[in-house]
């Protein structure tokens, strides 16, 4: 089972302290996202996350049990991230195949030349792009084309946790639901547990059944959907009032506009 927890995490940069003793918590196969504007910490709580930042204090906790300072390879596995940015992210030298078939290495599946394009191919059509696609470059597809593959990429890994660092703000809004689309297909049907961090509270809203909001660092509320309608610190207020697509918490629920759902 992939709960994943965290307990009195603290992060450091040096004299600053980035993330600030972080307590939450998401089920094996739940959604949770993490909310709050620039700079609260939620780029940092992704990477420490994934093992790319060594925590000062606290502990991350995988099926109940903690993850050591240095992980290992079946650790590594586990805790994928989608980056944020599908231009940067992609090796724009690698193919799809050769992208994909990196982080193949670390997931169950090993095996002959022939073995990872037919699990390429899979992973591909996983994430709804053409298998036949497989030997093309990352400038040949679109910016929510990129981000399929890196999210076909992540998976490769055959991870538990899925971390997705602001998974469609570098899409167009043409293309941003869909991908969170997929993204909920992958909840259910792999059975995924995902953390979904985001400025945007629609993104979060549409995915995620619990919400963390941070500030400089710390939780300043938890809940569940319900808060969205329901805020209780004049931050998370704040936060929903920039996005002019949610109910909040002073409109009325009839009349506001319907956000998708799963
Ligand atoms: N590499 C770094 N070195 C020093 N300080 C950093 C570094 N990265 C982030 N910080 C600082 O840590 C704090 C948290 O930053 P972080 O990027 O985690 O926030 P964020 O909520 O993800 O913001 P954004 O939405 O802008 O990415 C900020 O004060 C930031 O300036």
């Amino acid at each position: 089972m992939s709960e994943l927890a965290v307990r009195d995490l603290s992060v450091r940069y040096g004299r600053i302290l980035a993330v600030d003793d972080v307590s939450a918590s998401v089920p094996h196969a739940g959604a949770l996202g993490i909310v709050g504007e620039s700079g609260s910490g939620k780029t940092t709580l992704a990477r420490a996350l994934v093992g790319q930042l060594a925590p000062d204090s606290g502990e991350i906790l995988l099926g109940g049990r903690p993850l050591g300072a240095r992980r290992s390879r079946d650790e590594r596995r586990a805790i994928q991230l989608l980056p944020q940015d599908p231009y940067s992210s992609l090796n724009p030298r690698m193919t799809v195949a050769g992208a994909i078939g990196e982080l193949l290495r670390f997931g169950r599946r090993p095996g002959s030349r022939a073995a990872v394009r037919a699990r390429v191919s899979e992973l591909l059509e996983t994430v709804r792009l053409d298998p036949g696609s497989m030997d093309a470059y990352p400038h040949e597809f679109s910016g929510g084309q990129r981000q399929r593959i890196a999210l076909a990429r992540a998976l490769a890994a055959d991870p538990d946790v899925l971390v997705a660092d602001e998974p469609t703000s570098a899409l167009d809004v043409s293309v941003q639901s869909a991908v969170i689309e997929l993204l909920a297909g992958l909840q259910r049907d792999l059975g995924l547990t995902i953390v979904c961090i985001s400025h945007d509270l629609g993104v979060v809203h549409e995915l995620c059944e619990s919400v963390v909001v941070m500030r400089a660092g710390r939780v300043v509320e938890r809940g569940g959907r319900e808060m969205f309608e329901n805020p209780a610190e004049p931050y998370t207020r704040e936060l929903l009032a920039a996005v002019p697509r949610l109910p909040g918490p002073s409109s009325d629920p009839s009349s506001a506009p319907v956000i998708g759902t799963r």
